[in-house]
């Protein structure tokens, strides 16, 4: 059952989770152990479809390969149209937690209910023009909400301030609920994620082709423990 994993998850709080969006895909076998021996604890998974989202990356057949090749709980990010129609096969491809797209679906609190059904973690994602009250009835079903800083489809964005707003909002009113944010995560912007309440931190472009990779978590890990040392901070 891929929800022990999902207490994993909550136990490695506050946690960076490398996108191997950033990744080479001709080199995963050795960018996984780059990422491992780095300290990694989990991997995000960004899976495109070319409709939902104008880019186009990989689908189960990928996601199986990783799991074959790491223990590390896999959080796939699903930015595709129809995510209940491939969320079987992602959770038998070896995802642990999965996250569709608010925008995507007619009826989130159903999907989430269905997702659940499938013994894995539940996230829902939304992108920075969606208000949260677009979640509203669904937060009782998900265990995640994937706060979004850079419209979702490609890596290398530039961040998004809406996303603290969001996340301050979210952890004051629901505090049992994983926060993750994705996009343009970064030194600078990843101590304001963390002061806003976030517990997992997707990281792509400012960790995935830096010659050292457990210099640039250590430098991202510091930066989150100097904001959870900061007065204002409002993290659990
Ligand atoms: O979901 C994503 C894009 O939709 C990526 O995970 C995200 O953008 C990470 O890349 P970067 O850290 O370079 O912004």
């Amino acid at each position: 059952m891929t929800r022990a994993k999902l207490d994993l998850i909550r136990k490695m709080t506050p946690a960076i989770l490398p996108s191997v969006l950033s990744c080479d895909f001709g080199d995963m076998k050795s960018e996984l152990a780059r990422l491992t021996s780095a300290g990694a604890r989990a991997l995000h998974v960004d899976v495109m479809d070319g409709h939902f989202v104008p880019n186009l990356t990989f689908g189960m057949p990928i996601v199986a390969g990783l799991r074959r090749h790491t223990e590390l709980p896999l959080d796939v990010h699903l930015m595709i149209s129809d995510p209940l129609r491939y969320a079987p096969a992602m959770v038998d491809a070896g995802a642990d937690l999965l996250t569709f797209h608010v925008e995507a679906v007619e009826d989130a609190t159903y999907t989430a209910k269905e997702f659940r059904k499938l013994g894995v973690g539940v996230g829902v994602a939304l992108d920075p023009e969606t208000p949260l009250s677009d979640l509203d009835g669904c937060l009782s079903f998900v265990d995640m909400v994937l706060v979004m800083s850079v419209k979702a489809g490609f890596g290398g964005q530039p961040f998004d301030s809406v996303s603290l707003d969001k996340l301050t909002l979210l952890r004051d009113n629901h505090p049992g609920l994983l926060l993750q944010i994705d996009g343009g995560i970064n030194a600078e912007t990843i101590g304001p994620a963390r002061q806003a309440g976030c517990d997992l931190f997707v990281v792509g472009s400012a960790l995935i082709g830096r010659d050292d990779y457990s210099a640039a978590l250590g430098e991202l890990d510091q930066a989150v423990r100097s904001a959870d040392a900061t007065p204002q901070a409002r993290v659990k």
